[in-house]
This record gives structure tokens, sequence and C-alpha cells, in this order.
């Protein structure tokens, strides 16, 4: 709701009272709506403040209420009802003034900001556009490049560079509203001719065109099948080749497409997702609310490859203090030039202080001992692993959280190394590990709930998005990845080549196909894995050299390890490149030899395959896989599983997550289309249903914030 009061006798004050942000809800409507016209009927009003309870200005509309009939007075009449009042009135900007909430503010005839204060147009991460005005009043208020800028990218801008820009008349340190009040208070008898923005022309820059080509072109390489930003740009056109009027009604069409579209409904699925994850559980019932971290000041980190680097400076850059341990003298002196670097230029990217007084290098492991947490981010070696947690358990204090960055190993035979067992957990970082968002917290069976507890609020503390997940080979993405790879591997076989499979996945929205991720990570990963796991045998030829326990396995990425393509940094992987370390993939005829050989020894006849088999073969398993994580526990939810998928992986956002987007092509397709696929393909486990996923279809098809009520049933329902 909004309530009205009278400040200094002679100004209304409408607050919006909606927590936690102020969105713009049908009742925070009908109170603004309801409020304004008390304050244009008071004669001894003579301007008014508009302002937003706990220091928030406004969120923008309440997104919680996009699913549900729209109630309450639309958005757009109520901006002109503001716009168009006879009397003065003054947006007081806290905390945050977004979407929705700064086109509220656009309506107003002045903008008053705290320095503090943020303002934005965040729709396009909606999958929206801004659709009261804003597309049409920023250009007018801010010109067509600044607008582009703002409106497709989301960009957050502070008061000050608000203020630069011309979005806001004045900044202040103190009492934001209390600074609207006196302003309203001055300007109450000022004619608002000059004030109203929709009566702006727009400004028409000499080169307009190439502005509008270039934002398309930006948008194209940008969005990756992303629609909303392509729309933006169209509607902010509509803001300089249409009169105001005309562009509103362009603004309403474009914005209900996008409104309408899968896309939208995606993103906001994932902006709760995201959110969602935070409020974690595991398997054995510890949660978030009833969990208390325990207190970090101290970090340390061992092994300073390219991970535990990384992780060094996503900890000092959050403000603690780091030992940084690596054994050998020259790659610790290594090790620090490069962490020196990045400081340096992440200090410079983000305008903060340098941060290197924060860390302490040492070559020895005993300096962790007074540390209350270590990160251990030494190769993927059990052995070597098991031999360091013996060690830190020894050296640490009591009550200090032993961590492992592990992508895939046993977190419980780890603990087991260790006095403390309910003190380890994994924290999964992924590369590079400063600049990625995603942390998996792994808990083993015996992890206490402040293990879990201090590992997710250290994440966020580093910027990162937190989820929980249980100890299992790969965790949930690594092992939901396995599936993804083993499916691309044998479309080689049966015909496909990596340019082909590639370009599916890109036309899906990944930013690159798995072949070109392979060879960007290293070919060799993958190989060392698999030797350990006893999967790499000895050449030969017939059938069983594709078969491993009884299924189906492409030996093809041990061969091209054995010929020494490991990827761009050797110059040959899947694809080759002009230099080791190139960059620029090129279909290898080499490569299409070594197939048709392979194909040839293995009786194998390569066939046609299209678009649509691709696609689902690569995704319809690993979607699979996911539901049998949920099944097992090792995800709370969907949206755990989503978020690991957007964040990790590379999975377009605006398609939700992988068990999003299931729920958008139908479980019941999902489950028709693994059973066709595994009717060919009989020994290839990873293409039978799971039991959650058919239970689901069978119950045609739940939405999938409902999947959580059959998920906790005893599993043994399942
Ligand atoms: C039906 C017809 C509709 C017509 C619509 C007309 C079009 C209007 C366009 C819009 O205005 S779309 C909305 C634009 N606004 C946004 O995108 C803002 C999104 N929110 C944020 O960016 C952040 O939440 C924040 C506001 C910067 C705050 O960030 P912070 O890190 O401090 O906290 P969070 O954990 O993110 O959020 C706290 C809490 O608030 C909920 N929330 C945030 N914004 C909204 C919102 N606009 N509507 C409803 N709820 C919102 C968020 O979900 C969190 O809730 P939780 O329950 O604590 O998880």
């Amino acid at each position: 709701m909004a309530f009205y009061s009278r400040v200094s006798g002679s100004v209304g004050m409408i607050t919006l009272q909606n927590p936690p942000v102020n969105a713009l809800s049908a009742a925070v409507r009908q109170g603004i709506v309801d409020t304004m016209h008390r304050a244009l009927s008071e004669p001894e009003v003579k301007s008014v403040v508009i302002c937003g309870q706990n220091g928030k200005f406004c969120g923008g509309a309440d997104i919680r209420e996009f699913g549900a009939k729209m109630t309450g007075p639309p958005l757009v009449p109520m901006v002109h009802l503001i716009e168009a009042a006879s009397k003065p009135v003054v947006a007081a900007i806290e905390g945050i003034a977004l979407g929705g909430g700064l086109e509220l503010a656009l309506s107003c005839h002045y903008r008053i900001a705290h320095s503090k204060a943020r303002l934005g147009f965040p729709e396009v991460a909606l999958g929206l556009l801004p659709g009261a005005g804003g597309t049409q009043r920023l250009p007018r208020l801010i010109g067509v490049p600044a607008s582009l800028d703002l409106i497709t990218t989301g960009r957050q801008v502070t008061a000050a560079e608000a203020r630069q820009l011309g979005i806001v008349d004045e900044v202040t340190d103190l009492n934001a509203v209390d600074a609207a009040v006196k302003f309203a208070q001055s300007v109450a008898d000022k004619s608002l001719d000059a004030r109203r923005i929709s009566t702006y022309p727009c400004p028409r820059p000499p080169d307009l065109d190439t502005i509008f080509e270039r934002a398309m072109q930006q948008v194209r390489r940008s969005a990756r099948g992303a629609i909303a930003p392509g729309t933006c740009v169209q509607a902010v056109h509509a803001a300089v080749t249409l009169p105001y009027a005309k562009g509103m009604e362009r603004e309403r069409e474009l914005f209900s497409v996008l409104f309408n579209s899968g896309q939208a409904r995606a993103l906001q699925y994932y902006f709760f997702a995201q959110r969602a994850v935070s409020r974690w559980s595991t398997a054995s019932g510890a949660r978030w609310d009833t969990s208390k971290p325990r207190p970090v000041h101290k970090a340390a980190v061992i092994g300073l490859g390219t991970m535990g680097r990384g992780i060094t400076v996503s900890l000092a850059q959050a403000g603690f203090s780091v030992v940084a341990v690596e054994t050998q003298e020259k790659q610790l002196l290594e090790a620090k030039q490069a962490v020196s670097g990045m400081l340096e230029r992440g200090a410079k990217r983000r305008g903060v202080p340098l941060a290197h007084d924060k860390i302490k290098y040492s070559c020895s492991v005993q300096a962790v001992a007074d540390v209350d947490l270590v990160i251990e981010a030494v190769f993927e070696d059990m052995a070597l692993k098991k031999t360091i947690f013996q060690q830190l358990s020894a050296i640490c204090k009591p009550g200090a959280l032993l961590c492992t960055n592990t992508s895939g190993l046993d977190i419980d035979e780890l603990a087991s190394q260790t006095q403390s067992p309910e003190l380890v957990v994994g924290m999964h970082f992924f590369a590079p590990a400063h600049v990625m968002q995603l942390l998996e917290v792994v808990y083993g069976p015996r992890s206490c709930p402040e293990a879990v507890a201090t590992a997710m609020q250290m994440g966020k503390k580093m910027g990162k998005v937190s989820v929980a997940v249980g100890n299992c080979r790969g965790f949930v993405g690594n092992r939901m990845l396995k599936l993804y790879l083993e499916q691309a591997f044998f479309l080689l076989e049966e015909g496909a080549t990596p340019e082909q499979v590639d370009q599916v996945l890109e036309e899906f929205g990944f930013p690159m196909g798995v072949f070109k991720v392979s060879d960007l990570s290293g070919l060799d990963i993958g190989w060392k894995v698999r030797k350990a796991d006893g999967l790499v045998l000895p050449a030969f030829t017939g059938t069983s050299a594709r078969i491993r326990g009884g299924s189906r396995y492409s030996p093809l990425g041990d061969l091209l390890c054995e010929q020494g393509r490991f990827g761009q940094k050797t110059g040959k992987g899947w694809y080759q490149y002009d230099k080791p370390g190139g960059r620029v993939a090129k279909p290898d005829p080499w490569l299409f030899g070594f197939l048709e050989d392979y194909r040839a020894q293995h009786g194998l006849v390569a066939r046609r395959i299209d678009h649509q088999e691709v696609l689902e073969r690569c995704l319809y398993p690993l979607i699979n896989e996911g539901f049998q994580i949920l099944q097992d526990g090792i995800a709370a939810g969907p949206e755990d599983i989503d978020v690991i998928y957007v964040l990790g992986y590379g999975w377009p956002r605006h398609r939700g997550g992988p068990m999003f987007y299931a729920s958008q092509v139908g479980l019941d397709k999902v489950v028709e289309r693994l059973e066709h696929y595994q009717q060919i393909h009989p020994d290839v486990p990873g293409l039978q249903p799971c039991r959650l996923l058919r239970k689901l279809a069978a119950i045609s098809n739940p939405a999938i914030h409902k999947w959580r009520e059959v998920i906790q049933k005893p599993r043994s329902q399942l």
C-alpha cells in the first residue's frame, strides 16, 4: 500500500509501503493513485513528495504478481496521473529506483537522490522492457545512446552517475526525504511546463541510424538468442521516430510480446531460483534458518595453481586475511606474481583498493595453524588430498573448517582422514575462480550444519551464489555434465562432426558448444580422471573397445589425448588452432579422416543426424540425471540444479536452466524421447528415464514449484 501524510503543512507525502523493496503491487499502485488524488484535492497542499519506506524508494513492478491476473490500477495511467499533476511532485530516491520504480520517478517533476542510491532499468534481465513509459521518457531526458546502454544492459548507475547523465536533479549525502521536502517547498509555485518529460522532444543525433545499427549488432552478439535486448532497442527507436503517444503504443505492443513470451517466464523463474538457493536444506534436515555460520576472519589456501590463485584473489577481495601456501618456492613466486597482477587488474576494473596486504605467502603448511578455515586446492588426486587433510587435521586449531576445492572426489573419504569429520565440506569453485559466480558447497554425511552454513556464507561474502549439494561423484554439475559429454561423443561415432554438435548447442544459447569447451578446458583433464577410473584401456579393435562395465563407452577422447591433442593448449583437439594457445577454432580435416577410420575400424556406419536429435540426445540425458539427483536427495530442489547450470555451465539464462526447460518441453515428452532413444541404444543406461521423472510426468506435468511436494515424499515412494 501507500500511506499519506502532511509535512510542514503544505507538502503532501506519499510513502510506498511493501516490504522488502516497496515493489509496485496492485495495492501499492492503488495507494499511489488514491493518495495522489487526495494531495491534489487538498487546497493547503502545494507540492508532493513520493518516497519509499525503510530507505528504499522502489524496486519496480512486483514480480510476484506477474503470473497472476492483473488487478489494481495499471502502471501507465498511474504515471500519467503523476506527470499531469497540477502541483509539483518530487521523488525522494533512497536505496533503489529500479524498473517501474524509476519509471515512477521519471513521471515526477523533480528527482532528489541519496548519494548511495542505485538507479536502473533491470527489466531486460527479466525478459522485459520498461513498460510504463521508461523507453519513451528516458531518451527524451538523457538522449538515445545513454538510454540504449541503460535499457539494453540493465546496468544500474550510482546517484552520482545519474546526476551526470541528467536523470536526477540533486544528490544529497543527508536525508533524501528531508531534502526532497525542502526542495518541494522551494518549487511549490514554479511552473511545471518544462518539467513533464513526455513533452520534451527526443534528441535526434545526426548518426541515428548508425547508433541503432550498432546497438542491434551489440545486443545480437551478447544476447545469444535472448529476445528482450533487441526489443528494448526497438522500443527506444520508437521514442525517436514517433510522437510520445504513438511511442507509448509501440512500447505497449513490444512489452506485451515480451511479457507473454516463454523467455520472460524463464527469466522470472530464474530470478526467484537464484534467491531460493540461499534457503538451503540438506538431506538430513539441516537448514539455512536453523544453522549458524562460524565467524571466519582468516582463511588459508593450499596449492596455488590456477584454481588456488583465483580463490586467493576472491578471498582477499572479500576482505579476508589469507595465508596462501605453495610448497615449491619457484611455484610460490610465480603464483605471487600472478595473484598480484589479478588483484591489480581487479582493483582497476572495479575501482576498489588493492588487497595485496591481505595475503601472506608461505612454503610451509604449518603457516595455516591459526586460520579459521582452509581451502585445499591441489591437483585432483585423492591420495595427495588425503595426505594434506591428515596434515591439516594435525596442524589447524580446533574448530577450523577444512574445505576442499575438488570438482568431484568423495568428501566423506577426505573427512575420514581428519579428527573432526564434521568440519569438512567441499567448496567447488569454477574456473576462473575469481570471476565465476558459482560455488557448489558440498556436504558429506558427517558435515555439521554449522560447517555448511559457514561455507555458504563465505561464498556469499566472496560475491558468489552458493548452492548446497550432497556428496556424490561429480556432485551436481559435473555428474550431469558426464551424460552430456558422453552423448556428444556417441553422436560423433554415429556420423556427426564437432562443428555440427557445437552449432546446435550454440543456437540453443550456450556460449560455446561442448567440443569447443572441451578444447578450452583441456582434453587431458577428463582423460586423467578416466585413467584413474580404469576406463582407459590399451587400444584394440572390436566392439569391446567401446564397452565398459556392460555399457556403451566412447574412447574417442582418450584416442585424441594419445595423439597429444589436448585442445587449445596444444593447438589441436576437436578443432585445430593456428598455434598452441590459439583461441580461434577451425574445423580440422585430420579429425574427419580420423573419425572415418575409427568408424570403419569399429564397423560403425555414419548416418545423417538432424538438429533435433543432436539437441535431444545432448540435453535429455543431462536432464534425466538432474531428476536422478533430485531423487537421490543430492539437490534439494530444481532451482539448485538450474542455478548451477546457468552460472557454472553456460546454460542460457533465458531458458531458465535444464529443469525449468524440461518443465516447458513437457516431462511426458522428455520421457517419450528418452524411451525412443533408449530403444535404439539399449546399452546406454543414461537414456533410461528415472523414477522421479516418470512419476512427475505421470501426474500430468505439474508446475515446477510443485515438484518439491513429490520429491519430499520418502524416496521409497518415488
Ligand atoms: C502484471 C502486469 C505488470 C506490468 C509490469 C510493468 C513493468 C514493469 C517493469 C518492472 O518494474 S519489472 C521489475 C523491475 N525490478 C527489478 O527487476 C528489481 C529486481 N530486484 C533486484 O534487482 C534486487 O532484488 C534488489 C531490489 C536490487 C535488492 O537486492 P538485494 O540483494 O538487496 O536483495 P534480494 O535478495 O535480491 O531481494 C530481497 C527480496 O526482495 C524480493 N524482490 C526484489 N525485487 C522484487 C520485485 N521487483 N518484486 C517482488 N519481489 C522483489 C526478492 O525476491 C527477495 O525476496 P526473498 O523472499 O527475500 O527472496
